[in-house]
């Protein structure tokens, strides 16, 4: 299989390294210093498990190099979606399948939009991973796994071959049931822990401490399975449960990659997070205070972030 990461990244650098290491044709899409250090001495991964370097089969910033892909991986940040979608338009095929992993619920909707239905995949990962200098890819923490499925939950032979591939890389997989709920299960997680992170740009026990920030965690994602639920997506109050016990456990010190970028005043998922459930619950009539009070306090500087980084 061929595989195409775009956007090398801590989820693109390391699960294309994996899939690099087990053999398979692997070109990767990086700009800059980064792509420099990829070409000259290959990609290392440090992760908790091991060290390893790869050599891609191509490593360059010029899609009108890279052949027709089986598989592209798109590891860029959820607001780049679109404009990679238009990108990729020239080298997918037919049969080409495009799988997100990025944090967010609307990653295959955007994709939609740009690309066929028959090339779109939906999907997510879980890993703690980031560049820790050009060519080199720290995962930090976790047990790396991806869960995703065909947008219509279909289990076709071509994502049990992903999900093959993937086994065969080594790296923990599931075709989901449902891939739209375990989007959103985990973007619950996700986007209540991040905005109130940035925010209060302190970690995630420091948050539970505070019985004022432990209640607008908890207004957040309600707000967020109303309008989950509105849109169709089955969020319920088990998952709402499950989703405090995760935060509660959460060891002394984490923080999320989004509210790291808030707070190192980098382009963040501000929109995609916070942002989405306003604009959506706009739209579905639904009341979203704590989201907008989050989103609303946290523009400016997002803004900021975004005109200095022009
Ligand atoms: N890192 C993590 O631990 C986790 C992240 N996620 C999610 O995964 C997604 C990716 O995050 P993450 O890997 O951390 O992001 P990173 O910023 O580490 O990686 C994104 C990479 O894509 C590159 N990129 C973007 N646009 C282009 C382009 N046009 N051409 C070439 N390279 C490009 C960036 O380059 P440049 O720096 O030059 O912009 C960067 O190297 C996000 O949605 C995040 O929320 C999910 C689970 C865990
Ligand atoms: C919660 C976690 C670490 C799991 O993958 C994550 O997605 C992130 O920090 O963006």
């Amino acid at each position: 299989m061929k595989i195409l990461i775009y956007g090398v990244g801590g989820v693109g650098g390391y699960f294309g390294g994996k899939l690099a290491k087990a053999g398979y044709e692997v070109t990767m899409i990086a700009r800059g210093k980064h792509l420099e250090a990829i070409r000259k001495d290959g990609l290392e991964i440090e992760s908790i498990d091991e060290t390893f370097t790869i050599h891609p089969k191509l490593a360059t910033d010029d899609l009108s190099e890279v052949e027709t892909p089986d598989l592209v991986i798109l590891g860029v940040k959820s607001w780049q979606i679109p404009q990679v979608a238009s990108e990729i338009k020239s080298v997918i095929g037919d049969k080409t399948m495009v799988l997100p992993l990025q944090n967010g619920a609307d990653n295959a909707e955007k994709l939609l939009e740009i690309l066929p239905k028959k090339n779109v995949l939906a999907g997510l990962c879980f890993i703690i991973s980031y560049i820790e200098k050009p060519g080199k890819i720290k995962h930090a923490a976790y047990e790396p796994r991806i869960t995703f499925g065909e947008i219509d939950n279909v289990k076709t032979e071509r994502v049990q071959e992903v999900h093959q591939v993937f086994e065969n890389a080594g790296i923990s997989n599931s075709i989901a049931e449902n891939i739209q709920l375990e989007i959103w299960k985990k973007f619950l997680f996700i986007c209540t822990v991040s905005g109130i992170g940035g925010l209060t740009r302190v970690s995630i026990d420091k948050i539970r401490e505070s019985d004022y920030l432990y209640d607008l965690m908890q207004k957040t994602a309600r707000e967020m399975i109303a309008v989950a639920n509105a849109k169709g997506i089955p969020l319920s109050e088990e998952h709402f449960q499950k989703t405090f016990e995760i935060i509660n456990a959460q060891p002394e010190g984490t923080t999320a990659s989004t509210q790291r970028d808030i707070m190192q005043g980098k382009p963040s998922e501000l929109e995609n997070f916070n942002g989405y459930i306003v604009k959506e619950g706009e739209k579905l009539g639904i009341e979203t205070p704590a989201n907008k009070l989050i989103y609303e306090c946290l523009k400016p500087m997002e803004n900021q972030a975004r005109n200095t980084s022009k």
